[in-house]
């Protein structure tokens, strides 16, 4: 992957890698604050993400945008999604390699958000056939699906996304979309059963209340009220404005079917959400342990009863019963995945749902980190740049005190549930004492020292995150590692007649003996499959940050900023990602933006790309400290050498489009190695004022001198008055386009009838404005059709064709060439014919000769009255050949052609433009 960016945005640095001030979290905090207030939500580290949810819709997602950013290079364009996308695409493409895109932060971040347009993004951009597009359909349909039956209102996201999803596109290898795959990791089963204040169950319930239509609900048993189901009413939550669940209900519907679900699919799916509402409603009473309602559940579930005389008491009852509801949607929602692509299912609980997330989260970083290393490191030996070891915090210490064999608090978790004998948390809590007391990232309240202890209680374990300290209530720990479902309840939803209950718990499973694996055990080993996953593949990372906690547009909370910044890892990665060179780029890039700053790179390097970055970084005056030339890439070690580039290439740019090409090569050369250097020095002192007052006092002196102009500040003058006449032509005042202003001239009629560039409605004084500047040109391009028309390629005869601008200066070659009456000027390189060296020089063509000017003198004059020919190719190039006579060697300086009779000279442009613009 291309490594860091280029530009500034005009607001803050669009790479954090090129912040001035180095590494510091405000200097971090202060670039994302400033852009997130002009709603520029994305920010790159390299090339990792950073992306800071809006809150509010953004108008950077349409079509037109998905197609700029296709395949263009990632720091041509401002950050974006679709720019981290496309590179993974382009390079999987290019290099038939495996990518991921790794998208993490909290609950609320944006996530969601982000994979769901990084697929349309796919959708809209990638290749496609009819047959495809089902499987693209299939692909984005699935969503709705999974977020139905997956997502839940929390308090800090309305539409939570309450599991893991690893989403896996195939593409073929003509990059078309051809299959994918979703992996689902720890479905939180327990909101089924309870939610927290002032939270929902998943979407689906609500779903399929308000949009059923009422034969449904009824074949169901189902009330239209949620309030009537203990399920739905445990978190209080009775409207959401965000959420229209009938609506959804009906793009879930729609989704189903074009998905492949067949309509005995949706009716026993329908029917195992129904039955989970019907099984909340179920009470015990003390000695009758009786189903109160046993019909229901029967019917939905397939003739299932649970009318089962248990020894149980009336709380493990309800416990007991619990856990059936929780079975039976956290399978399902696994067999739906299933339904879709292949599948895995977890569930967590609250206190060890933190610990689980939080694990994953470390060994996420640990990947982050190695890989970023690893890829600095291989980049640096491939390019034959030394390599400097860069201090960081490897937090794989933390990541085995969790799960190392044995010794590992996982470990040592499992042991706790499964040995025989009275476990208890507490009982766990001992152990942990013993067995990691001694690491350096764990402390208890027993272990902890005077000052620390107030702030861990008793059943309490603390942990040093990479990201900073966490600490855990071990109470339900062991209970929610284990992950019971009574045998016999086992065997009665085995013979179910609704078949997708039947494959949830297959008769196989009753005769395996063996303790079914522990929750943790299990997010474990599904964490480190998903890590050997994403290793085989090249990384990608976007990191989603909350901006504050009432998902409100524009509002910027430092606070909790500034703690994700830290959780996620960014500071350490920036870290990495900036110890040795801010910036590389490949020299072919680097020269194509930056050629215009040196004569001898532009308008165009003849030589290696590598040599031509040499001579310009030279005649730019880097310092040898400032950066280093691998072997297909310059590296620059500081920012603000950076700065200064961009610096005089806008200023530069600026330039060319106001002044003849020419004249701004001249000219400026000295004034933009003073702006280049005035960059620096103003970067480094800071002192943006000084530079304002050494311009005016450079004007002072320039307008109080008496003595008479020379060559230099002459031009600086007609530089001026050039731009100013410029300014007058583009903003000429209104009062000069009154209507009653000038009838159009004739030649205005001729091109209306010729269907030019009076097309149109507009009114005639616009149109006589703008055709008044075309005259000459157009009376030029009937000559030039003639000439060219049907005979050179890419000549376009259409009199709407924008010409192009004269070149007409006088400013360089007045001082060389006396005539002074200028018909055209333009750069152009000049082959000679002793081994057809290539030489930068101006071509200069006045009323009755053209010249050949290098720099500040004329190496050769060619009267027109003396020209045996001119010929041109008939291809869209600008291959000039001169018939020049054998005697004209009117030698002016150095008569650097020879003796020969042709002289061959490529122009910048079509030479048929040449003609046009010059012809008289
Ligand atoms: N790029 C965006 N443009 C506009 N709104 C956004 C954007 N990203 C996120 N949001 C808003 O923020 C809400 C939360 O985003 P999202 O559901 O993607 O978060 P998440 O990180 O996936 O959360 P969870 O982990 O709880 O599933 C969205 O419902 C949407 O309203």
């Amino acid at each position: 992957m291309e490594g860091a960016l280029i530009a500034r945005d005009k607001v803050g640095v669009q790479d954090f890698v090129l912040l001035d001030s180095h590494t510091s979290e405000a200097a971090f905090l202060n670039n994302l604050r400033k852009r997130y207030q002009e709603n520029l939500i994305y920010t790159y580290i390299g090339s990792l993400l950073v992306s800071v949810n809006p809150y509010q819709e953004l108008d950077i997602y349409t079509v037109s945008q998905m197609k700029l950013y296709r395949g263009v290079n990632f720091f041509e364009l401002p950050p974006h999604l679709y720019a981290i996308a496309d590179n993974a695409y382009r390079v999987m493409c290019n290099e038939y390699n495996n990518h991921f895109i790794l998208i993490s932060g909290e609950s609320g971040a944006g996530k969601t958000e982000a994979s769901k347009k990084i697929l349309q993004y796919y959708a809209v951009t990638c290749p496609t056939t009819e047959q495809l597009q089902t499987v693209r359909d299939r692909l984005l349909l699935s969503n709705p699906v999974l977020e139905a039956f997956g997502n839940a209102k929390t308090l800090r996201n309305d539409n939570s996304s309450r599991f893991g999803k690893y989403m896996d596109i195939q593409f073929d290898f003509k990059g078309a979309p051809v299959g994918g795959h979703i992996l689902s990791y720890l479905i939180e089963k327990s909101r089924v059963v309870h939610q927290n204040h002032g939270e929902r169950n998943f979407h689906i319930f609500y779903q399929l209340l308000e949009g059923g239509d009422k034969d449904l609900l009824c074949w169901l048993g189902l009330e239209r009220n949620p309030q009537k189901y203990t399920y739905l009413i445990q978190g209080r939550c009775a409207k959401v404005f965000s959420i229209n669940d009938k609506n959804d209900w009906k793009i879930v519907r729609k989704a189903f079917s074009i998905i492949d679900f067949t309509e005995k699919d949706i009716e026993h799916l329908f029917g195992i959400v129904a039955s989970v509402l019907h099984l909340g409603n179920i009470q015990f009473e003390e000695d009758s342990n009786v189903c109160s309602d046993p019909l229901w559940c029967s019917s939905s579930l397939g003739y299932l009863y649970f009318q089962v005389l248990s020894p149980l008491n009336v709380d493990l009852a309800f416990y007991a019963r619990d856990a059936v509801a929780k079975a039976i949607y956290g399978r399902t929602f696994t067999w739906l995945v299933n339904k879709i692509n292949g599948s895995l299912a977890n569930k967590v609980g609250f206190f060890f749902e933190q610990f689980c997330i939080n694990y994953c989260n470390e060994k996420l970083q640990q990947l982050l980190i190695e890989m970023t290393l690893k890829a600095e490191q291989e980049e640096y030996e491939l390019e034959g740049i030394e390599w400097e070891p860069i201090p960081y915090f490897n937090n794989k210490i933390i990541c085995d005190l969790v799960e190392q064999k044995h010794k590992g608090i996982i470990s040592i978790l499992d042991e706790e549930c499964l040995r025989p004998g009275e476990a208890t948390d507490l009982s766990f809590l001992e152990k942990l004492e013993e067995k990691v007391g001694d690491h350096a990232h764990f402390v208890t309240r027993k272990l902890a020292d005077q000052k620390t202890r107030k702030s861990i209680d008793w059943v309490d374990f603390r942990l040093l995150h990479y990201a900073g300290e966490v600490t855990y209530c071990a109470v339900g720990f062991l209970e929610k590692n284990n992950d019971l479902l009574y045998r016999n309840l086992k065997e009665v939803l085995c013979n179910s007649k609704n078949s997708i209950i039947r494959d949830c718990f297959l008769l196989s499973e009753l005769d395996n003996r063996r303790r079914p694996e522990t929750v943790a055990t299990q997010f474990k080993n599904s964490l480190t499959s998903l890590i050997e996953i994403l290793m085989s593949k090249e990384p990608s990372y976007i990191r989603c940050i909350k901006p504050n906690e009432n998902k409100e547009p524009g509002k910027f909370d430092d606070f909790l900023i500034r703690h994700q910044v830290k959780y996620l890892g960014l500071m350490e990665h920036l870290r990495v990602r900036r110890a040795g060179f801010a910036y590389r780029r490949k020299y072919e890039l680097f020269l194509q933006r930056y050629k215009s700053l040196c004569p001898a790179t532009w308008p165009h390097w003849h030589g290696p790309a590598a040599e031509g970055v040499e001579r310009l970084i030279k005649h730019i005056g880097y310092k040898p400290e400032e950066y280093k030339l691998g072997r297909t890439k310059i590296f620059i070690r500081f920012p603000k050498t950076l700065f200064a580039t961009e610096d005089a290439f806008e200023y530069r740019k600026h330039l060319l489009s106001k002044v003849p090409a020419p004249l701004v090569w001249e000219l400026p050369v000295a004034l933009l190695e003073a702006c280049w250097r005035g960059a620096l020095a103003r970067r480094a002192a800071k002192k943006r004022t000084w530079a304002v007052q050494t311009i005016r006092k450079f004007i002072n002196g320039f307008i109080n001198r008496k003595k008479p102009l020379c060559p230099e500040n002459r031009d600086f003058v007609r530089l001026s008055q050039y731009h100013y006449l410029m300014k007058l032509r583009d903003h000429l005042p209104k009062n000069v386009l009154d209507k009653s202003w000038l009838q159009p001239p004739s030649i205005l009629e001729e091109v209306r009838g010729s269907g030019g560039s009076g097309r149109g409605g507009s009114g005639p004084c616009l149109v006589a404005t703008s055709v008044l500047f075309l005259v000459p040109q157009l009376q030029q391009k009937v000559v030039t059709s003639a000439v060219f028309s049907g005979k050179k390629e890419g000549y376009l005869e259409s009199l709407s064709q924008p010409f192009l601008e004269t070149r007409l200066s006088e400013f360089i070659v007045e001082m060389l060439i006396p005539t002074r009456c200028f018909q055209y000027v333009t750069p152009v390189i000049k082959y000679d014919r002793n081994g057809f060296k290539a030489r930068e020089r101006l071509l200069v063509l006045t009323q009755s000769s053209a010249y050949v000017v290098e720099m500040a003198k004329i190496k050769q004059k060619i009267e027109y009255s003396t020209l045996k020919g001119i010929s041109t190719s008939n291809l869209s190039d600008g291959i000039v050949v001169i018939h020049v006579p054998e005697d004209n060697k009117q030698k002016v300086g150095n008569w650097d052609g020879g003796s020969s009779e042709v002289m061959w000279l490529m122009l910048p442009i079509p030479s048929y433009k040449l003609l046009e613009c010059h012809n008289s």
